[in-house]
């Protein structure tokens, strides 16, 4: 299952904003796939552990987040380079990258990766 959620923006010098986009890649025995915001996640999570039906399965519902393949994340990490890597959280490292705007095919956009611990 990969989760994508377009999360925060943040200051990479004094007076330069960046919109980056946080994607997490993690393996779970659901064979669904769905996008979620950021403010979604730990809400579809706890719907799957806790198998409430109490929630709508995110996966219906209209979203304009992008999918990508582990591929096209490696690609856009060189592979995952440790020169690329921005930091690390409770359960992976997070690493920047670049890939190609679909609405704007000339434009690249930042992105960080989470490269979830034991996944791949
Ligand atoms: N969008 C981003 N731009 C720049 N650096 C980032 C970005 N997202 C994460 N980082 C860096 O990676 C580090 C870890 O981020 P992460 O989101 O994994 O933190 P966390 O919420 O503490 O971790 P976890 O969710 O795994 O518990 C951050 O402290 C930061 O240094």
């Amino acid at each position: 299952m990969v989760f994508h959620c377009r999360c925060f923006s943040f200051s990479l010098q004094e007076n330069e904003e960046i919109e980056y986009e946080t994607i997490t890649q993690t393996n779970s025995t659901m064979t669904e796939t769905f996008h979620t915001a950021c403010s979604d996640f730990s809400l579809s999570v706890s719907n799957f552990h806790s198998k409430t039906t109490e929630f709508p399965n995110l996966a219906e519902k209209p979203s304009n987040l992008r999918v990508f393949t582990v591929a096209e994340l490696k690609a856009a990490t060189k592979n995952f380079c440790g020169e690329y890597k921005l930091g690390e959280g409770g359960f992976g490292s997070v690493y920047k990258g670049v890939v190609k705007s679909l609405e704007y095919p000339f434009h690249e956009v930042q992105v960080a990766v989470k490269y979830a611990d034991g996944v791949l």
